[in-house]
C-alpha cells in the first residue's frame, strides 16, 4: 500500500529546492515552494522558468508542457501555505539547527498523514526525524545537482521510517523518471561518502601547492574523465555545503581522514561559497570564470 501524492511542498528556494520543484511540476504534481525571503522565491521561479524554456528550445518538451508545468508551481514565504501538502521535501541550508527549526514550524501546519522528506546531503535521517512529530512518516530523498539532469536519487530510511512511507517515496521518485539507490543512514550516505573526500583531497592538493586550480581541474577532467574538475564541482555544489558534509563525516565517523581542509574552511569564512555567491575557487563575476589561485 502507498499514500496518494498530489500536492508537493518544497522548503528552500535554493538550487536544489528549485530543481526538485521543477521536476515535480513537470511530472504533474502541484508544487508550493516555501522560503523565508520573497526575493529568493522570485529568483528561484525565474530560474525554473529559464530551465523549462531551454528544454522547449532543445525540443525536450513542448511549449504547452512548459506552460502546464509552470502553472503548477507557486511560491510562498508563509509556511501555512504548505498545509495542503501530501509530501513536503525539505531542501534548506545544510545545517541541522536550521532544519530542526523548519520542522518545528512545519509539523503543526501539516495534515497528520502528510509525509516529510529531507534532501539533506549528510545529516542523520533518524536524528532529523526525531525533530518531527512523525518519525515513521519521515525519510531521506536525496536528489543530485543539477536535479533536472542527474538521474540518481538516494533513498534513506531512518530507524522509525515505516514501509508505506518508503514505498510511497519510491513510487514518487520513479514517477519523476529518476533511478533509485537505497542507502543506509550513515553520515553522507553513499554518493557523498565517496565524492566529498575526493573533493576535500583536491582542496588539500591546492592547499599544499601540488597544483593550481586550473591544473587540478584539468588533471581530473582529462586524466580521469570527470565531467567537471573537483574544484569546479565544489563551487557548483556550494562550499558551505561541502564543508558541512565534511564536518558531518569527520564528527560522525571519528576518523581524521575526513578532516576538512583548512583552505575550504577559510573560503567559507570569507563568504566565498562558489557559484551561488559569485566567488569560490573561481571568480564568476566576469564573463568567464577565473581561478582565484
Ligand atoms: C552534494 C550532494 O549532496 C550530491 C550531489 O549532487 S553531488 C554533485 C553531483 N553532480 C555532478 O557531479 C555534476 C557533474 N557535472 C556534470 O555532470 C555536467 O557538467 C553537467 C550535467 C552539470 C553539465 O553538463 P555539460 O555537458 O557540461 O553542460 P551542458 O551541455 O551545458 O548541459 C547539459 C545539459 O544539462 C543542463 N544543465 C546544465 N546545468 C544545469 C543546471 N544548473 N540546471 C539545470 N539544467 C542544467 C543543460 O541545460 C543541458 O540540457 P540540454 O541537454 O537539455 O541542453
Ligand atoms: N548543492 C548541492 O549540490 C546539493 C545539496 N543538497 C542539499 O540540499 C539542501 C539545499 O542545498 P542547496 O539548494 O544547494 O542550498 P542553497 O544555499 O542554494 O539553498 C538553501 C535555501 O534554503 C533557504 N533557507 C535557509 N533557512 C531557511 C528556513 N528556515 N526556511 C526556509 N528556507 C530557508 C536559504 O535561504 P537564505 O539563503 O536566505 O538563507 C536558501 O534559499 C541542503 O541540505 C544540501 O545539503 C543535496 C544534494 C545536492
Amino acid at each position: 500500500m502507498t499514500d496518494k501524492i498530489s500536492n508537493v511542498g518544497v522548503v528552500g528556494a535554493g538550487q536544489m529546492g528549485c530543481g526538485i520543484a521543477q521536476v515535480s511540476a513537470t511530472a504533474g504534481y502541484k508544487v508550493t515552494i516555501y522560503d523565508l525571503s520573497k526575493e529568493r522565491i522570485e529568483a528561484g521561479l525565474a530560474t525554473i522558468n529559464g530551465n523549462l524554456a531551454r528544454q522547449v528550445t532543445n525540443g525536450k518538451m513542448s511549449d504547452e508542457q512548459r506552460k502546464e508545468a509552470l502553472a503548477l508551481i507557486s511560491g510562498s514565504s508563509d509556511v501555512n501555505d504548505l498545509a495542503p501538502s501530501d509530501l513536503v521535501i525539505e531542501a534548506a541550508t545544510e545545517d541541522e539547527s536550521v532544519k530542526r527549526k523548519i520542522f518545528a514550524a512545519l509539523c503543526p501546519v501539516l495534515k497528520p498523514e502528510a509525509l516529510i522528506a529531507t534532501n539533506t546531503s549528510s545529516l542523520s535521517i533518524t536524528r532529523l526525524a526525531s525533530a518531527t512529530d512523525r518519525p515513521e512518516r519521515f525519510m531521506g530523498i536525496h536528489f543530485m545537482n543539477p536535479v533536472p539532469v542527474m538521474k540518481l536519487v538516494e533513498l534513506v530510511r531512518g530507524i522509525a521510517t515505516d514501509e508505506t512511507t518508503f514505498k510511497t517515496a519510491k513510487e514518487f521518485v520513479s514517477s519523476l523518471d529518476k533511478t533509485i539507490t537505497v542507502a543506509e543512514d550513515f553520515p553522507a550516505f553513499i554518493v557523498n561518502r565517496i565524492l566529498l573526500p575526493m573533493i576535500n583531497e583536491a582542496i588539500y592538493t591546492l592547499y599544499e601547492g601540488v597544483g593550481s586550480v586550473e591544473a587540478i581541474d584539468t588533471a581530473m577532467k582529462l586524466g580521469a574523465n570527470h565531467p567537471m574538475g573537483p574544484l569546479q564541482l565544489a563551487d557548483f555544489i556550494g562550499l558551505d555545503t561541502c564543508l558541512s558534509i565534511m564536518q558531518v563525516l569527520h564528527e560522525g565517523l571519528s576518523d581524521s581522514k575526513y578532516r576538512p581542509c583548512p583552505l575550504l574552511v577559510k573560503y567559507v569564512e570569507a563568504g566565498w561559497l562558489g557559484r551561488k555567491s559569485g566567488r569560490g575557487f573561481y571568480d564568476y563575476r566576469g564573463e568567464v570564470p577565473v581561478p582565484t589561485r
